[in-house]
């Protein structure tokens, strides 16, 4: 399936941050007072609500390895979610209507929330629920009734709550070790390939999910791929395992980069200040600086960058 660029996803209550205009950066972007665009993609109807110090250019450029086809923007507290709730559901309306299946891959930690205007009018009563097919980025080594289990988060604050069918819905096996699990969930992906609810890629040949959501830790880890591990180069596999998780609990299983950065539209959904440093250090970080994991999702698709003000306040 050839994927045309997906043009409905503004908001004119949000503030833009511009890309630099000077640049050693390999994008094409341009820049003005209110605006900017990515491989001719233009948010011109964006409005900003207040003036931001963020409209003015600055003179670092975005990292190396975030890609030209990444938007980022900037949002009240209350607004993130209504806006997210929008684009997941303007993507999720594009596959049903043009393929009849929506795949979506969930992320656990403070994403889930996000995902809450989701659950109310005009979302909850319009969205073909019953086309979602729904995946874990990365999960926890526990059972799906623990509280540190991504399914048990997602099933708690959305899926009881929406009409996906119980078999569109894939938990890891949680009778399994990190090893096994991981494998078992590959093996799972490979055949939903084969039977063709999951898309593939044809540039990469791995899975080409429809929408990733994406959050990240405050030290930059996205998934359970965290600074400085090895897992950061794995490239065949497409679930890994990992033991030694520096953010308990230590034993997870894990999307790989290369399916990560193979989907077709990618939200990264980052608040608090806490975060901050690791933002500067994706958007605007120096090339020779080491990179974080966040800066390594660089999709073969759309990237949105979804912020609030203090995780862009480093910018
Ligand atoms: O451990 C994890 O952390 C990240 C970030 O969580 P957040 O609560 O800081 O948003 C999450 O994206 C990942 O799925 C989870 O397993």
């Amino acid at each position: 399936m050839i994927q045309t660029p997906f043009r409905s996803l503004t908001n004119p209550t949000q503030v833009l941050l511009p890309p630099s205009s000077s640049s050693s950066s390999p994008s094409s972007l341009r820049f003005s007072s209110t605006l900017f665009s990515f491989r001719g993609f233009s948010l011109s109807s964006v409005t900003p609500k207040h003036k931001s110090p963020l409209l003015s250019p600055l003179k670092s450029s975005m990292a190396e390895s975030q890609k030209s086809n990444a938007v980022v923007e900037v949002f009240e507290k209350e607004e993130l979610p209504v806006s997210l709730a929008k684009y997941v559901a303007d993507v999720s309306n594009k596959f049903t209507t043009e393929r009849g299946a929506f795949t979506v891959c969930l992320s656990g930690g403070s994403l889930i929330s996000y995902l809450r205007k989701l659950l109310e009018p005009p979302y909850v009563d319009s969205l073909e629920w019953s086309k979602w097919h729904v995946f874990w980025v990365d999960e926890r080594v526990v059972p799906k009734t623990h509280e540190d289990s991504n399914y048990k988060l997602a099933y708690d604050g959305l899926l009881s709550k929406v009409p996906i069918p119980a078999g569109n819905v894939y938990a890891i096996n949680d009778a399994l070790s990190a090893e096994g699990a991981a494998e078992d969930y590959e093996t799972c992906l490979r055949q939903l390939v084969k039977n063709g609810v999951i898309a593939s890629s044809s540039v990469t040949g791995f899975p080409k999910f429809d929408l990733m959501l994406l959050g990240m830790g405050p030290d930059g880890h996205v998934a359970s791929l965290f600074p400085g591990h090895p897992l950061l180069k794995e490239n065949k596999k497409w679930v890994t395992f990992i033991k030694d998780s520096p953010k308990p609990p230590p034993e997870r299983i894990t999307f790989t980069f290369p399916v990560i950065n193979s989907s077709a539209y990618t939200a990264l959904v980052v608040t608090g200040a806490g975060k901050s440093d690791a933002v500067h250090s994706a958007l605007r970080g120096s090339q020779n600086s080491p990179k974080l994991p966040v800066a390594m999702v660089s999709p073969e698709g759309e990237l949105k960058w979804f912020l609030d003000k203090g995780a862009a306040s480093k910018l």
